[in-house]
């Protein structure tokens, strides 16, 4: 049971006017002192204690204070007579909360507490190496001194818990970005954050049903899974690389796991990183039940295969190794300091004591271009799991005819059923060219089955003729690291220049590629 409690309010009160008055007619030192004495002498009566929860502890933000108004917003839109309203840009729902200074008593395992929400004006400050929120806010909780125990060993984990279930029930989860360059907003956060909505879920991803089933049971496993990791001693995070070709559902499958854990998305983007510290500041500031993404590594940050590079000559390699200094701006190397961001930094970020600030935790990284990756990256035990996601095959073929159609296998005629069977792995079309011939023709299901036919038809029968999609990745990738190799060998000043004309190689290869597709 849960109601509105003045009389505490009114002692705070009588309190505060106690204090004001001292404050005006004592010296300072003084004023201390007789202030000290009489809160002692108040705390040595008085059979409560409070404990302050302020919503910015020192220069992060405080989990717990968001639990608490989570927790308490959920009892206040039932009872409370006086409620602040508030409902995020995009949003589903309206959340209730607790008005400025205003109390309320809960209660839990038969023990009242009373909660304050504390809110008073900053003072302007000369002097703030980030801004600060005009006002500061809290929650001051009230016990029983008797009660203190039972209430710190289990009430606020109740809370915690309570609220990730609000969270969770709530279905709004959020898409955060760095990409305002590590610039702190007001209440020191550098990610940005909209209310997630993809709509991508297992049920509408398009793969093998069998490594489908393994990645939602692992995903399970490792959600659930916080006793395991404390027993084994292993930090509580898990790593996915998927990779594949581009429009194979990478991204989608990225949504997915966030919609089938209720987990938030933080979309890290690495060139908007410049140093290491920077990202260990990126990383702190995550919240746990998340998935931090990496997209298409190998463009992000100069990670491509170290192996190879080393072994074209000295020269190649310090250029290699320089070019992180060039970009950070007069860094340490390769192993960098924090002046510059790296790829060891990286691997801290997601493996060394970094990576265990905070706990449930997905690391997701994404590529087209697996083979361009760094070893150190692949390494067994660096990401759990590596998911390859490949061309449409039959199974995930007849999926997107139930999608997008409402075609099941019955519903189609065998012959046709076995054309569509002998010809989808030959034509190596990734699921996104699938869909799209199927949204084009979707109110005509025949048609749409006939036109996906031909144009399996017509892949299959190029790729022959070309050796499909997978030659011609791969001599792309040959051409690429020819370049590479010529870039190494010239002087270091052409660095920068280079990794720019890399990048845009490889992602005129990808358009290109996607040409071929569309034709
Ligand atoms: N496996 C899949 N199942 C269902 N739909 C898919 C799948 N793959 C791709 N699609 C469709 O194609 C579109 C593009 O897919 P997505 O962005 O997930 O590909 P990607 O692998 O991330 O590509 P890129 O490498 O270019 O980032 C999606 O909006 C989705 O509708
Ligand atoms: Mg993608």
């Amino acid at each position: 049971m849960k109601e509105y409690w003045t009389p505490f309010a009114s002692l705070l009160g009588v309190l505060a006017f106690c204090q004001s008055l001292i404050q005006v007619v004592f010296p300072p030192e003084l004023r201390f002192a007789i202030v000290k004495l009489f809160n002692r002498i108040f705390h040595g009566f008085s059979s409560y204690c409070y404990f302050d929860i302020t919503e910015i502890d020192g220069v992060n933000t405080n989990e717990l204070y968001n639990a608490v108004q989570l927790y308490l917003s959920s009892s206040v839109s039932i009872t409370g007579s006086r409620l602040s309203l508030t409902r995020a840009l995009n949003s589903s729902s309206t959340t209730f909360g607790l008005s400025n200074n205003d109390c309320m008593v809960d209660t839990y395992n038969g023990v009242t507490v009373l909660w304050e929400h504390v809110v008073t004006q900053r003072q302007a400050q000369t002097f703030s190496w980030r801004p600060l929120p005009e006002e500061k806010r809290g929650f001051t909780l009230r016990i029983k001194k008797r009660d203190k125990t039972l209430i710190l060993d289990s009430y606020l984990d109740y809370i915690m818990e309570k609220a990730n279930d609000i969270r969770r029930k709530n279905q709004d989860r959020l898409l955060y970005t760095n990409s305002k360059g590590g610039s702190l907003d007001s209440r020191g956060h550098p990610w940005e954050s909209v209310p997630f909505k993809h709509p991508s879920t297992f049920e509408t991803l398009a793969m093998d049903p069998v490594k489908k089933q393994e990645i939602m049971e692992d995903l399970m496993g490792f959600a659930n899974g916080q006793g395991f990791y404390q027993k084994t001693g292993r930090a509580w995070k898990r790593g996915y690389l998927l990779y594949g070709p581009p429009g194979t559902g990478k991204s989608s499958m990225i949504a997915a796991m966030a919609n089938y854990l209720g987990y938030d998305i933080y979309d890290l983007e690495l060139t908007e990183v410049h140093t290491n510290s920077d990202l260990r500041k990126l990383l702190m500031k995550t919240s746990s039940k998340s998935i931090i993404v990496i997209e298409d590594i190998d463009c992000s940050l100069n990670l491509t295969n170290r192996k190879k590079a080393n072994s074209t000559s000295s020269h190649a390699r310090s250029a290699y190794y320089d070019m992180g200094e060039m970009r950070g701006g007069g860094g340490s190397g390769e192993d960098g300091g924090n002046n510059t961001m790296t790829l060891s930094g990286l691997l801290n970020f997601t493996d060394g004591l970094w990576s265990c600030c905070g706990s449930e935790r997905i690391f997701v990284f994404t590529t087209n271009h697996i083979e361009k990756l760094d070893p150190a990256l692949l390494r067994s035990g660096r990401m759990d799991m590596h998911i390859f996601m490949s061309y449409c095959s039959f199974p995930a073929l007849k999926l997107l005819l139930k999608n997008y159609l409402g075609l099941n296998e019955v519903d189609l005629e065998v012959a046709v059923l076995e054309e569509l069977e002998g010809v989808v792995d030959r034509a190596e079309m990734t699921p996104a060219d699938v869909s799209e011939v199927l949204i084009k023709n979707r109110s005509n299901k025949e048609k749409a089955v006939r036109e996906l036919l031909a144009a399996l038809k017509v892949r299959a029968e190029t790729n022959a003729k070309t050796g499909g999609p997978r030659e011609r990745d791969a001599e792309n990738v040959e051409e690429d690291e020819e370049q590479e190799k010529r870039a190494l060998e010239t002087p270091k000043q052409g660095c920068d220049e280079f990794e720019e004309e890399s990048c845009k190689q490889r992602k005129g290869n990808d358009e290109k590629d996607d040409d071929i597709i569309k034709k």
